[in-house]
């Protein structure tokens, strides 16, 4: 297995700097599920012998964190491609992913305002109710269906009454620019990946998006970026980059960290259907493992705690 991670480390080259202490074997599922051996916890004691903590119930928790328009839904997409999940209906999905951005707080009519005007600061952590993202990730986490709100960055407002119904998954990613800021939501994470793009080029994908995408026009785009979104980001989410297991540079252009990070993924997925006596989680024929097929009965492959 170490030979593995070695040259899995030298084909990733600089980009996977921490990932091989994510993926020290700590915990043999195996061994784990038996009732006999010593516990072993893990943060916030929610490993305690078994998968997860809960006999495979709860799914595996990632946390994608990087800049405004640094290509964070792009990779939480492109990893939902590869595990051929993109296609499947929602409620039959065993990886999902979920915005932060959903869980804006309500503005005032006063905020509001400010809002319309481009002077509200979406960046600062008080801008998201952190209350809220908790208790849904550890609704998550119990295997319960959750119902996410909707947003609307043209209103600034959730979409009154909308929600997307999150069903029990193996996989949730949760995706946004300050995912890893609050230390009891970054807790909750098995799995920390900080998608890295070069601010000129952030900014360079964020004017057309907003403008196209958010209503906005580009004195709206480019004072709101110097006012609150670049000094936000030097201050809380750049910081937050020492957290993650795994840095990804130029995003979704990284296929190499992509494909890595899917075939950990899958091999979580793959060990948890094992041991609940399932079948397996369907690949696209776009997939493409680093290394190869490996045959799934083997115990390399069993699920190896990232923490
Ligand atoms: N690798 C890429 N190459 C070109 N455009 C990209 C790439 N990744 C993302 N984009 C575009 O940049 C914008 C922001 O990407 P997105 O994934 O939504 O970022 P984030 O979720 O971090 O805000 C979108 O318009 C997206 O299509
Ligand atoms: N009403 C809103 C809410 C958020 N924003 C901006 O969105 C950015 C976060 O979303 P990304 O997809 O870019 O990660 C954040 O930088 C906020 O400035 C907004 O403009 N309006």
């Amino acid at each position: 297995m170490s030979v593995l991670f070695r040259s899995r480390q030298l084909v990733a080259g600089r980009v996977f700097t921490t990932l091989c202490s994510s993926f020290r074997p700590k915990v043999n599922c195996r061994m784990a599920a038996s009732s006999s051996e010593p516990k072993t916890n893990g943060p916030n004691g929610r490993y305690n012998g078994r998968i997860n903590g809960v006999e495979g119930k709860s799914p595996f928790l990632i946390g994608v964190a990087g800049g405004t328009a640094s290509g964070k839904s792009t990779v939480c997409k492109r990893i939902m491609e590869k595990l051929g999940q993109v296609d499947v209906e929602n409620a039959q999905r065993q990886v999902v992913s979920i915005s932060q951005d959903s869980f804006y707080r309500e503005l005032t009519p006063s905020d509001k305002a400010k809002a319309d005007r481009g002077q509200y600061n979406f960046d600062h952590p008080d801008a998201f109710n952190e209350d809220l993202i908790f208790q849904t990730l550890k609704d998550i986490l119990a295997g319960k269906k959750c119902d996410i709100p909707v947003y609307d960055y043209r209103t600034n407002s959730r979409c009154e009454g909308q929600f997307i119904t999150i069903y029990p998954a193996d996989v949730v990613l949760f995706e946004g620019i300050l995912v890893f800021y609050f230390p009891e939501i970054r807790d909750l994470f098995h799995m920390k990946l900080f998608v890295d793009t070069d601010s000129d080029t952030r900014l360079a994908r964020r004017v057309p998006r907003d403008i196209n995408e958010r209503g906005r026009d580009l004195e709206q785009v480019l004072n709101q970026y110097m006012n609150y979104v670049k000094p936000a980001f030097e201050e809380f989410c750049l910081p937050t980059k020492k957290f993650a297991d795994v840095i990804i540079p130029r995003g979704a252009d990284n296929t190499v960290a992509i494909d890595l990070i899917v075939q950990h993924i899958r091999e979580f997925v793959v060990n948890r259907k094992q041991v609940r006596g399932e079948g397996q989680i369907t690949p696209s024929p776009a997939t493409s493992p680093v290394h190869g097929a490996r045959r799934p009965n083997t115990p390399d492959v069993y699920f190896k705690r990232p923490h």
